[in-house]
């Protein structure tokens, strides 16, 4: 398949895959920075970039309802995902984030907000090396702007603006093959409200299944069992932060996560990001950690509902409690909180839960990518680490 754009850019290229002679690390050297162009790149005549503050409520809704209306739906378009305003200022205020990295693409005229991309800094250790990375997310075109090669372009402007700021790796996950994956993952789902979820085709009903027979296969318990288990408050960052790098320093390529980090990435908010943990009762050890994000979806033509309520797993730690019993605890909170569905990747040690726990396989797979760094050879999606929003 032709990739145009991307078989100019420094990624590593179909044409290279199996040249073992190819080493691990940055496929470019960095430029001097006085070399990284200070003016944005072109855009076509009718539009113009504009910097989102996205501390200025107005921008915050422009932004949320660009996307709601125009980014990533599934394969069947019966879904979009919809991110709401305070996951976004959560997800875009990371410690020590740049402004200039939430970059929007306005019609000169109207100053209507028709394109979006961001990135966020993160130290990703790849290997045994640590590197300075962006995290680019939420690229987005307005459906009435699509095939005007307008991505390649918000693409270029935020790659300089990474540049910019002597960043020169970066992250991202697709749903489509672009060159080239460093792994393939597959995402899960686990009903926790099957009838709606079947009302609205996210699910089928099971051959030889009843919606009553289907309805007792997903039920769980009404509140969580393990001894121990609670919410995540701010006194537990130390220990969380512990416990986390050491589960994480197993995998080929994971963040690497301080106090800072953990504290805004796993500290709970309401609708945004869950995280629970079990304190032994007896020894006041913190010995393990589970987590979760909300991200819910539109429901794009359905009479009765409009909003799908689900929980994304996000980074989970057990070095005590089975992974299996953890997770459980985990789905049980999440019906508690009426979600109508829980996801997970097949990353880290996921599978050891997936179909145990009665999660079905999604229609689809989620893509992972480095910019200008080549690992020796793509990872399984067991030996991957990193979650991204
Ligand atoms: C149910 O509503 C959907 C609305 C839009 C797309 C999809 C399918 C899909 N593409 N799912 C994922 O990418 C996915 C499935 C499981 C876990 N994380 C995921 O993506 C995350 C991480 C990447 N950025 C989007 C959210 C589903």
């Amino acid at each position: 398949k032709r990739h145009r754009f991307w078989e100019t850019q420094p990624v590593g290229q179909f044409k290279d895959l199996g040249d073992a002679s190819l080493p691990e690390g940055s496929i470019e050297p960095p430029s001097p920075l006085s070399e990284v162009k200070s003016d944005p790149y072109p855009l076509p005549a009718l539009y113009e970039w504009t910097t989102c503050d996205i501390d200025d409520d107005a921008t915050a809704a422009e932004i949320y309802s660009l996307l709601s209306n125009n980014y990533v739906e599934d394969d069947d378009n019966m879904f979009r995902f919809n991110y709401s305003k305070e996951f976004l200022l959560w997800a875009l205020r990371p410690p020590g984030y740049f402004k200039s990295w939430h970059i929007g693409v306005r019609v000169k005229s109207s100053k209507k907000l028709v394109g979006f991309i961001t990135g966020i800094p993160a130290r990703i250790r790849a290997s045994t090396v640590v590197v300075r990375m962006a995290e680019v997310n939420f690229l987005c075109v307005h459906k009435k702007l699509r095939s005007k090669r307008l991505a390649p372009v918000l693409i270029k402007e935020v790659t300089r603006r990474v540049h910019r700021e002597d960043t020169w790796q970066a992250a991202y996950t697709a749903g489509v093959v672009l060159p080239t994956p460093i792994s393939t993952c597959q995402y899960w789902h686990r009903s926790l409200n099957p009838k709606k979820l079947i009302e609205v085709g996210f699910s089928r009903l099971g051959a030889r299944m009843t919606m009553s027979r289907t309805i007792r296969l997903y039920k769980l318990p009404p509140s969580p069992v393990i001894p121990g288990f609670r919410k995540m408050e701010i006194r537990d960052v130390p220990a969380v932060t512990s416990l986390l790098r050491v589960y994480l320093s197993k995998f080929a390529v994971a963040p690497d996560l301080d106090e800072k980090d953990v504290a805004h990435w796993l500290l709970p908010r309401e609708n945004v990001v869950d995280s629970f943990l079990v304190k032994n009762p007896e020894t006041h050890e913190i010995t393990d950690f589970c987590s979760f994000y909300t991200l819910p979806s539109l429901i794009l033509n359905n009479a009765n509902y409009t909003n799908l309520k689900a929980a994304y797993s996000f980074y989970n730690v057990a070095t005590k409690t089975p992974l299996l019993q953890l997770m459980n605890d985990a789905l049980i909170v999440a019906k508690q909180k009426d979600y109508d569905v829980f996801n997970a990747l097949d990353v880290m040690e996921n599978e050891s839960f997936l179909k145990e726990l009665k999660f079905g396989p999604g229609d689809g797979m989620l893509h992972y990518y480095l910019y200008n760094y080549r690992l020796r050879h793509a990872l399984k999606p067991s030996e991957l680490g990193l979650v991204l929003l």
